[in-house]
């Protein structure tokens, strides 16, 4: 018998769980993909598509929904004779609206034609934007997927007014804009807004009866008959409803479930290996957050440690200075000084290893945030082994080294 062999009693098909998988069809999402459909409908009366901007956390269905309705469209555009194109931009890598112009040029262009990515006149690449463009002809619906990664935004009003301003006659160009940063729409300059933001559309988290919707419709797929019970969609749904109400958080869950029941030689994934797999998850989420954090990043890291051991978090920025110095102390390292410090620790709180929470200091006013650790410390201590080797520990980090023995 050779090395590998494949499983049989688990996964029939164990890529459905993946990110790039498309659903067949959407469930939990009846009120926001009406609301979608009444912003696309323009197109299939042949009238210019509607700008939509479309916002909501992680793994609510944003793309899911988008890409569905815009399959389900084409085919609808090609019943009614209306001519539709439409092109996807994922703008993680592009910062400049040169960028996303280029970008677009060379995903309407052969190959050969492609531009570089920069030494070109502003104008002249706005031009061939609208030369490339035009030459579609009749509907185009442009998806900016992250569009809150480009900082200067003008494209995100040339393209919506290219028509009225003369610079497009065959095609009716709409954009979708999908961001999961709550922040971005108020940085819009006004033009921004009031052409980007024509229709707008939010997408709340997902609830635990939803989640058990969505997983149920993948396990059925991915899975053979009878190995997820009902008690493993409610607990991987459970737990991505407590989260953040993310569908690719309970999805992932899902499959390391299965990969956990795979290891075991299981015939059935249960609820058992449903925590053995949120313990690894969690475990890669502390070990890839901490690998990526600075060497000073580690130090105030362990101060925020040793300091929930003590009880004494939540606590705020100027108290956690006082501990990171010592531990500066110890590793020989120069302490920052407490702005720098304090930025450490919001750092900490976006990876979802610290919490932050805003405090208001009562009638004088004014706000300010506590800390406090948002992770198993057992596995925090691990990760950050090198670091405690070097500083030592503190009598309550060392009851809980010796509990973990
Ligand atoms: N309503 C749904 N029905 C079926 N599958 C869904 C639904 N919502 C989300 N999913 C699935 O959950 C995963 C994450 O969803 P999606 O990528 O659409 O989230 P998103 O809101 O675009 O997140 P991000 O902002 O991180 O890109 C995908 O695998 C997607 O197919």
């Amino acid at each position: 018998m050779g090395l590998f062999q494949p499983d049989t009693d688990i996964f029939q098909e164990r890529d459905v769980l993946r990110e790039d998988y498309q659903p067949e069809e959407i469930v939990g999402r009846d009120e926001e993909l009406q609301q979608y459909i009444s912003a696309l409908q323009p197109v299939i009366n042949g009238d210019q598509p509607a700008n939509i901007f479309l916002y909501g956390k992680a793994g609510v269905g944003k793309t899911a929904c988008t890409r569905y309705l815009l399959r389900e469209l084409k085919d609808d555009a090609a019943e009614y004779d209306v001519d539709l194109t439409t092109i996807r931009t994922n703008c993680e890598d592009l910062s400049t609206s040169y960028q996303v112009a280029i970008q677009l040029i060379n995903d309407l262009r052969d190959p050969e034609d492609h531009l570089k990515p920069t030494g070109y006149p502003r104008r002249q690449v706005n031009e061939w934007l609208w030369e490339e463009l035009d030459a579609i002809g009749g509907a185009v619906i442009i998806v900016f997927d992250e569009v809150d990664h480009i900082d200067d935004d003008s494209i995100l009003y040339q393209i919506p007014r290219a028509r009225a301003n003369g610079n497009l006659e065959e095609s009716k160009v709409g954009i979708i804009g999908i961001s999961n940063d709550f922040k971005f729409r108020e940085s819009l300059s006004s033009k921004v807004q009031s052409s980007l933001c024509e229709k707008e559309l939010q997408f709340p988290a997902y609830n635990a009866n939803e989640l058990r919707d969505i997983l149920r419709q993948r396990a059925d797929i991915a899975f053979f008959d009878d190995v997820v019970p009902h008690e493993v969609i409610a607990k991987c749904a459970a737990f991505g409803a407590k989260d953040a109400g993310d569908a690719r958080q309970s999805l992932d869950l899902l499959m390391e479930a299965g990969d956990v029941a795979v290891e075991q030689d299981a015939t059935q994934v249960t609820v058992d290996h449903v925590d053995q797999a949120r313990e690894s998850l969690e475990r890669s989420r502390i070990v890839d957050g901490v690998a990526g954090l600075t060497q000073q990043g580690h130090l105030v890291l362990y101060a925020l440690l040793m300091l929930h051991e003590e009880g004494d978090t939540p606590i705020r920025a100027r108290d956690v200075q006082d501990r990171y110095e010592i531990i500066c102390g110890r590793a020989a390292v120069d302490p920052l000084v407490p702005r720098r410090m304090r930025d450490h620790l919001g750092e900490l709180s976006m990876l979802g290893i610290a919490s932050r929470t805003e405090r208001n200091r009562g009638e004088s006013g004014g706000r300010y945030y506590e800390y406090a650790l948002d992770t198993n410390p057992d596995l925090l201590l691990e990760a950050l082994d090198e670091t405690v080797d070097m500083v030592g520990v503190t009598d309550a980090v060392q009851q809980r080294l010796d509990q973990d023995l």
